[in-house]
């Protein structure tokens, strides 16, 4: 397949969504676009029954969205989609496919890479997951001293340490009996802190890199052994209590993890995309395999609906493109991901790798630097109703638009008293104060109402105005469960997507990143002699020199 690769403002339709935008961009006001009765019909779509995403709240009438879905067919997103799913190598600056589509099929059809079927090796590692599991989780493994494991600790970072993190948190209501725990930080504390109250002969240690090579990792999982040693003696020991998930089977073997512990997986599954491949044995740990596969299971519904379903009602391709709409047109530079669900709590962490890592590129897929438009936007965000007394002031009134995406289920794990009612009491109401804000003879009636003289407090009047207009997706899920959760996050692993493909980028390279690991391996010999350093600039000599002095 020879892909477009088509610089998006270039097309027609790009063209067109910049002059709707400058002539219409004061007039497109949600009060008004509500006054179609039927609007949350026709922008809110169920996906598999239990997850409803209503994306009527957008700055978007039926003009903006023709231009928009112009701009996927100009851009040639359909065919952008076919060549992730069939295995193309469209990480072309690293000549890998991007498939970790793969690792939910469950259709029953291969899934070809230079003409070899993948699916026989996914099915297999995942058998081998599956039976590790459950013996870990039954008992029948035993540590060196013959005890059940009862505590599992993930070592890993970036994408080996925040989904399962991430997941395994959200779906705590499903967790067995072992105790899961996450090291990633190179700063030594957290592996301190979370050793501290563990037993040697009863923990389990995952190391989880793709690579086998990350400075974070090795520094933690070398910790992680020495401790265990300390109690074990024999290395012998260490085959009970070590496995490795990655796919450098050299590296594994001479960090001294049998092979026989080596859960693999690809080049083709990357880093942020790997929680659904032997990344995720911690997950499966966490839940159980069976939960695991109902987590994949969920994420392959989302991969049909997004290859099958005509652009005008595929979610994560109207995300994809209203989000195009909000950073390309109107210039917000930020968007929120606000889970109302406390077991949540890390998912906006998650995606803003997810996000972040895969968009924020400014070369193109051509290798030419883009220079006349906008790439991935900053994400962040905090569970609900916490954000709501941190930070939802700005989101309210401050001259900055954050478009936001409320997450939540509507039946809770924790039905306890009134909480839930009054969650997402909060949850639809800030919704509609963005949306429909509140307008100043509104707030007048309600000051006279209370007996205020208006005319000593015109100065406050405007303070309690807010102007509304500020856009939002809502996500209801029915509950969350490792089924829905795994749609949850494939549809924004495919928003992301379709981003990427319509500004002509590759989403699955990270290069960015790699020129920090470098710098921080060249000054590392610099930190441990006494000499003054005067190989950088001033401020970078200076900051290394009193270090040294401060601990001399
Ligand atoms: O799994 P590895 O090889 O240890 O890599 C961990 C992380 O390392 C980071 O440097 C990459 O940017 C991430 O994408 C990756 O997930």
């Amino acid at each position: 397949m020879v892909m477009k690769n088509v610089n998006p403002t270039t097309t027609k339709s790009w063209k067109a969504l910049q002059e709707y935008f400058d002539k219409s961009k004061s007039t497109l006001k949600l009060k008004d676009l509500f006054k179609d009765q039927d609007r949350f019909n026709k922008y809110s779509f169920t996906i598999g029954g239990d997850l409803l995403a209503d994306l009527s709240k957008n700055l978007v009438d039926e003009k903006v969205l023709k231009m928009l879905l112009d701009l996927a067919n100009e851009c040639d997103l359909k065919q952008d989609i076919e060549a992730m799913f069939t295995g193309e190598k469209i990480n072309r600056s690293e000549d890998r496919a991007a498939l970790h589509t793969a690792l939910r099929n469950f259709s029953g059809n291969p899934v070809y890479v230079d003409g070899v079927d993948v699916m026989p090796d996914v099915k297999r590692v995942q058998a081998k997951m599956k039976a590790f599991s459950e013996k870990v989780i039954s008992g029948e493994w035993k540590g060196y001293t013959g005890k059940e494991i009862t505590d599992v600790v993930n070592i890993g970072i970036g994408g080996s340490d925040l989904g399962p993190c991430m997941i395994t948190a959200a779906l705590t209501p499903y967790h067995t009996r072992l105790k899961l725990h996450f090291v990633s930080n190179i700063d030594g504390t957290q592996i301190v802190e979370t050793l501290k109250g563990l037993n040697p002969e009863t923990t389990m240690f995952l190391i989880a890199s793709k690579t086998f090579t990350t400075l974070e990792t090795m520094t933690n999982a070398n910790t992680a052994r020495d401790w265990f040693l300390k109690s074990a003696g024999d290395v012998a020991h260490v085959a009970k209590h070590f496995a490795a998930l990655s796919t450098n089977a050299e590296e594994v073997s001479k960090f001294g993890i049998d092979t026989e512990n080596m859960f693999e997986f690809w080049d083709w599954v990357g880093g942020r995309y790997s929680s659904w491949s032997a990344i995720g044995l911690s997950i499966a740990l966490a839940i159980g395999y069976d939960n695991f596969e109902q987590f994949l299971r969920g994420g392959y519904e989302m991969d049909c609906h997004f290859r099958n379903t005509p652009f005008e009602k595929n979610v994560p391709a109207l995300l994809g493109l209203i989000g195009i709409w909000y950073n390309n047109f109107y210039g917000f530079e930020t968007e929120a991901i606000l889970p109302y669900d406390q077991y949540m709590y890390r998912f906006a962490a998650y995606f803003q790798q997810g996000n972040m890592e895969s968009n924020g590129k400014s070369v193109d897929r051509d290798g030419k630097r883009i220079t006349n438009y906008q790439t991935g936007p900053i994400i962040w965000g905090e569970p609900g109703s916490n954000g709501q007394h941190a930070f939802f002031q700005l989101l309210h009134q401050g001259r900055k638009i954050v478009p936001c995406d409320f997450i939540a289920p509507a039946i809770t794990h924790n039905p306890i008293g009134d909480h839930h009612v009054k969650l997402l009491s909060n949850f639809f109401g800030q919704t509609e104060a963005f949306a429909f804000g509140k307008d100043r003879a509104t707030v007048e009636a309600e000051l006279a109402a209370k007996g205020k003289d208006l005319s000593k407090i015109q100065d406050i009047i405007e303070c309690q105005v807010f102007e509304g207009n500020r856009p939002t997706n809502s996500f209801l899920v029915k509950e969350i469960t490792p089924r829905t959760l795994g749609m949850l996050i494939a549809m924004y692993e495919h928003k992301i997507f379709t981003q990427g493909a319509i500004w002509n980028i590759c989403s699955f390279d990270q290069w960015g990143v790699e020129y920090g690991k470098v710098l921080a391996k060249k000054i590392i010999p610099e930190l441990q002699n006494d000499e003054v350093i005067a190989s950088h600039d001033c401020s970078t000599n200076g900051l290394i020199n009193a270090y040294k002095k401060f601990k001399a």
